[in-house]
């Protein structure tokens, strides 16, 4: 029998997809791709493919359900997606999903202004992969989140809002890479991720 939907967790294991030889990561970003990469080597083989998915509005789990399902029609197959959001206290979690148009349109210098009306520059990190097992097969969701602050640029300005986020101190920006992973939105949801493949390790449905 098949979940309708499932976050993954301790309490809410997904029960039905059989554990994957490999995965294909689908993705437009390569920064993304580089991060999951390094995260994910020696623990599972990573194929990728490159394609603009169209991104519904919604919570982010709604868009990364649909990302999901959209990429598994577009591939014919298995696959894994990634959404990632910006979501800040004083504005009840906005931009969330649609931080990448914010980005755009201002880039990483003047992001910070979006809560420079406000005291509270709390700002979370949300990360959410979508693993479907082919077009039809309802996505799993493995998420990780990190709270932060949104501050004025900070470091290298080459993958997205790194240099505006700051945690402990240090923007994103301002990390060794695996600094970044190793407490990131992405490196928790991964986490998640790998624990469900090590549940599955002998390729059996469960
Ligand atoms: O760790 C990160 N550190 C800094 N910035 C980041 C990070 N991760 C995503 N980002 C940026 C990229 C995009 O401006 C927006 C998410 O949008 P999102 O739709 O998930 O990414 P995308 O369209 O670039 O790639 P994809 O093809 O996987 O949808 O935040
Ligand atoms: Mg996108």
């Amino acid at each position: 029998m098949r979940t309708r939907h499932a976050m993954a967790s301790q309490d809410q294991t997904p029960s039905t997809a059989t554990v994957p030889k490999h995965l294909n990561f689908i993705t437009g970003n390569k920064n993304k791709l580089a991060e999951v990469q390094a995260i994910l080597s020696g623990v599972i083989e990573l194929r990728s493919q490159s394609l603009d998915l169209v991104e519904i509005q919604g919570t982010v789990e709604e868009v990364t359900r649909d990302k999901c399902r959209r990429a598994a029609e577009a591939v014919q197959g298995p696959v894994l997606v990634e959404d990632t959001c910006l979501c800040f206290r004083a504005m009840n979690e906005l931009p969330g999903p649609y931080i990448k148009w914010f980005m755009q349109s201002l880039g990483p210098h003047q992001l910070h202004k979006l809560l420079a009306g406000f005291d509270d520059k709390s700002a979370t990190a949300v990360c959410t992969f979508g693993y479907s097992a082919g077009p039809g097969a309802e996505p799993i969701l493995f998420q990780g989140r990190t709270e932060g602050r949104l501050v004025e640029s900070r470091g290298s300005t080459v993958f997205g809002w790194d240099s505006c986020f700051e945690y402990e101190g240090k923007t994103y920006a301002e990390m060794e890479k695996s600094e970044k992973n190793a407490i990131s939105h992405r490196g928790k949801a991964l986490e998640k991720l790998k624990t469900w493949l090590a549940q599955k390790v002998d390729g059996e449905a469960v």
